[in-house]
């Protein structure tokens, strides 16, 4: 029979064909967690006594959502998992300098294939290489971080076809938009989204990881890009080495497909409370802002912080804007770019490799009354601090182009 992608990776992962509901026992490939988890995750690991890993190299731990820590208990988490770090002699560790643990799986770890599984919802991120990538609570990581295995229902996979090349100031952020607007939060449950590029350069890794970052937010078990060369490119760019790219068969079989035309999207906005309540840029221009946020796992790469650079450059801001390149590495290309002078000259508050702001965690937490736009993947109630802020979600040119007006602004209306 042709498979998909996720029926090949989890017939490979568990040693046997698998099938749409099959629960399976797969091995894991690269299991991680941060600081916010990561502390759960060894005191399950504690308790149980257990004082080995399945494999040292697969290991990855980032500080991400404590870092730098910003108080006392935060500091107690961080020097808890350094001391377990050190015990166990973990050489994939992820200190406060090095960014967000989805970025650095991205950047350093994830390949096409493998199965990756990690205490953090936005674990799907790694699929924009063609990882099938999960995100499980902090028992299962303990777990697998034991045993090297993970229990799974195969999910069914669903196709996603991206056609044509996107419009001035459109990128991934607009692709997980459209679908979250089409098909609502809940309506991937149980299925995996295989996403197939006609275009391959004119969708690049930084889109594609914004998109399978949100995977989560459409309830998907995973959401993969059908590995190409683009997904080639991005490795060996990053990482100096080709990988071997798995790819679906043929004639697999997908319960349904939907087809995006890049050409045709406009701008979108989540408006307050809900992912998947949402607007063109349009339908909400004017409303006053207070601060803007660019950065996250979903939108703080080296594109999400040039197109904001474009945006404002020789220009000021109007309003509170903090930008945060999702990892050491994105920080330094952009500084070599000349991108972290531009926001700075334009008034931004710019550090780097933090969670931050986005969960409502430091470094930018919303008031009452205030109105956000942000870059990131979650505006529910009390999101990004006060439960009477109000947070949209925008892809990073929307972002910047509402710093500078003050007001959500569609950046086609100004650049
Ligand atoms: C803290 C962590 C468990 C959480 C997640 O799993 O997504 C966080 O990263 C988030 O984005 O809300
Ligand atoms: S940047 Fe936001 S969404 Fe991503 S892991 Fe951190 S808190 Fe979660």
């Amino acid at each position: 029979m042709p498979q998909t992608l996720t029926e090949k990776i989890l017939s490979r992962a568990s040693g046997k064909e698998v099938s749409p509901g099959d629960v399976i026992e797969a091995k894991t490939d690269i299991v991680a967690f941060h600081d916010l988890t990561g502390y759960h995750v060894i005191e399950v690991m504690e308790k149980a006594g257990i004082e080995k890993v399945f494999d040292k190299s697969k290991i990855v731990i980032a500080f991400d959502h404590l870092a730098p820590p910003p108080d006392i208990r935060s500091a107690e988490i961080q020097v808890m998992i350094r001391k377990f770090v050190k015990k166990m002699g973990l050489p994939n560790f992820h200190d406060i300098n090095f960014g967000i643990m989805h970025e650095v799986l991205l950047e350093k770890y994830a390949l096409p294939g493998q199965v990756i599984v990690a205490a953090d919802s936005h674990t799907t991120t790694s699929g924009a290489v063609g990882a099938f990538a999960q995100g499980m609570g902090a028992s299962d990581i303990a777990a697998a971080t034991i045993t090297g295995k993970t229990w799974l229902v195969v999910p069914t996979p669903f196709k996603v076809e991206l056609k044509g090349s996107p419009g001035k100031w459109i990128t991934g952020k607009d692709v997980a938009l459209k679908l979250l607007q089409e098909f609502k939060a809940d309506y991937f449950n149980g299925m995996s989204i295989e996403v197939y590029v006609e275009n391959p350069s004119a969708f690049p890794m930084d889109y594609r990881a914004t998109v399978s970052n949100m995977g989560i937010e459409m309830n998907a078990d995973a959401l993969m890009f059908i590995p190409d060369e683009e997904t080639k490119n991005y490795i060996k760019t990053m990482r100096g080495y080709e990988p071997a790219l798995v790819t679906p068969d043929p004639g697999a079989k997908y319960t349904d497909e939907y087809t995006i035309e890049l050409g045709k999207l406009e701008p979108l906005v989540a408006a307050p409370y809900s992912v998947d309540n949402v607007k063109t840029v349009n339908e909400v221009e004017g409303k006053e802002v207070d601060q803007v946020f660019i950065g996250s796992c979903t939108n703080g790469r080296l594109s999400d912080i040039e197109i904001a650079a474009k945006i404002l450059k020789d220009k000021k801001v109007k309003t509170r804007c903090i930008a945060i390149p999702a990892s050491y590495e994105m920080f330094k290309r952009a500084m070599d770019l000349g991108y972290i002078e531009t926001l700075v000259n334009a008034g931004c508050i710019v550090t780097y490799g933090t969670c931050g702001p986005c969960l409502g965690g430091h470094f930018g937490v919303a008031g009452p009354g205030e109105t956000i736009v942000s870059t990131s993947n979650r505006n529910f109630r009390g999101r990004m601090g006060s439960n009477d802020s109000k947070v949209y979600l925008a892809n990073p040119a929307v972002a910047a182009a509402s710093a500078l007006e003050g007001k959500i602004t569609d950046p086609r209306s100004i650049a």
